[in-house]
């Protein structure tokens, strides 16, 4: 993405850029462009971002042709950290942020519920006002903007192997969106500004993390992902063999090893939950609920003929485990017909349409400057 004024991509002053917030139900996600010499990458850790942040910083930190796309993640319940990071920019941005057209001094394009929920607090502590963009308009434009502009934004991920597909312009629509973050929405996308939320489910990232916490003590994300590096599924999940006696029930394919039901060899064992290994927990938990939204989003792709799906959300996190989980389950489910894809830049599709809303020219924006 070209921040410099030399095409004229972003018609602003020569200091000031632009700022836009994605706040969900778990994560606030912060997407804005800087110019000139002043920051480095080394900016982005320098306030309390959480680990993916970090994580996420390493991949998507992007040089610009005469600025800088910085990425940046707060927890949403840290509202306050993100408040204090925005304050701490507003010199960088010119002592505010001025939306064209707009007779208000400090406005920031924001998305997510948040946007809602917070507008007061970023009135009062920021004085500044939040331009409220509709989520799932903001995840389309944020995923059509990643899939048209950006070379090797999309890949798939099978047995720990990652294949970039670059998708070609003309044959990218239709296609099914599933955006996994607190809870999941999937949405079939049929072109720029074209879409319908054809499904959702609340078996989502806040469940895994939600029920997670509960389960093992864990505090973080990241810990929790940590202990499924670890974990054996098999230990908490009932197989097609404990069932069938070791055996395969190969009239309706499925294998011994075949999850028959998660979770379900608590049920006899008598066990309490100190007596099973968190890892396990962890494990047997991110298994169900990227096996279960893989297997509903591979339903919502038949039922509009759709062949590609793409997946973005938080939950996601590059996880290397959640990614194959998935794609097993589109790929099983579908018979090898339906194909899971993986955004690199996932967890901030919505903060990137939100970005996208300004007066920006979109033209620039599509030809492949951000890499
Ligand atoms: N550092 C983190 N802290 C909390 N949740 C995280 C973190 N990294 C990844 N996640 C996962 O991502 C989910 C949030 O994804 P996100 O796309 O940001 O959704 P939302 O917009 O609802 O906040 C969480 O519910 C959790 O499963
Ligand atoms: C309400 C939401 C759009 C909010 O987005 P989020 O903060 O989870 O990213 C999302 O949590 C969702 O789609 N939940 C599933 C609700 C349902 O379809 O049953």
């Amino acid at each position: 993405m070209d921040c410099g004024s030399q095409t004229g991509s972003i018609p602003d002053s020569p200091r000031s850029s632009h700022l836009a917030i994605d706040i969900g139900g778990s994560l606030i996600k912060l997407v804005y462009c800087s110019r000139g010499s002043g920051e480095s990458a080394a900016d982005e850790n320098c306030c309390s971002s959480t680990e993916s942040a970090k994580i996420s910083n390493g991949i998507n930190f992007h040089s610009l042709r005469g600025g800088r796309l910085h990425f940046q993640t707060f927890e949403t319940s840290k509202v306050a950290d993100c408040i204090e990071f925005i304050r701490s920019k507003k010199t960088d941005f010119g002592g505010g942020w001025h939306l064209e057209g707009s007779k208000e001094k400090n406005v920031i394009k924001a998305t997510g519920g948040g946007a809602y929920k917070f507008a007061d607090l970023f009135k009062e502590q920021l004085d500044i006002v939040l331009d409220k963009q509709d989520e799932m308009d903001c995840l389309v434009a944020g995923a059509n903007f990643l899939l048209k502009a950006v070379h090797h934004e999309a890949f798939t991920y099978r047995d720990g192997v990652k294949d970039f597909v670059q998708i070609n312009d003309k044959d990218l629509f239709p296609y099914l969106l599933v955006n996994i973050g607190s809870g999941v929405s999937m949405i079939k996308v049929d072109g720029i500004g074209k879409f319908e939320r054809v499904s959702g489910t609340s078996v989502g990232g806040g469940t895994f993390l939600g029920l997670g916490k509960l389960l093992t003590q864990c505090k973080s994300f990241d810990e929790l992902l940590e202990l499924s590096h670890k974990g054996n599924n098999r230990v908490v999940d009932m197989l097609v063999g404990d069932i069938y006696g070791g055996n395969d029930y190969n009239k309706i394919g499925l294998a011994s090893t075949n999850i028959a039901s998660s979770f379900g060899k608590a049920i006899s064992e008598d066990k309490e939950l100190h007596e099973y290994q968190p890892e396990d927990i962890s494990r047997s938990l991110l298994r169900m609920i990227s096996n279960n939204i893989g297997q509903i989003s591979y339903l919502n792709a038949l039922r509009y003929g759709l062949k590609r799906i793409f997946f973005g959300g938080f939950f996601i996190c590059g996880h290397a485990y959640t990614m194959d989980t998935i794609s097993v389950a589109v790929h099983y489910w579908s018979k090898g017909e339906a194909e899971a894809l993986f955004l690199r830049h996932e967890g901030f599709l919505g903060a990137l349409g939100a970005l996208m809303s300004y007066n920006i020219d979109k033209s620039s924006l599509l030809q492949g400057q951000i890499s």
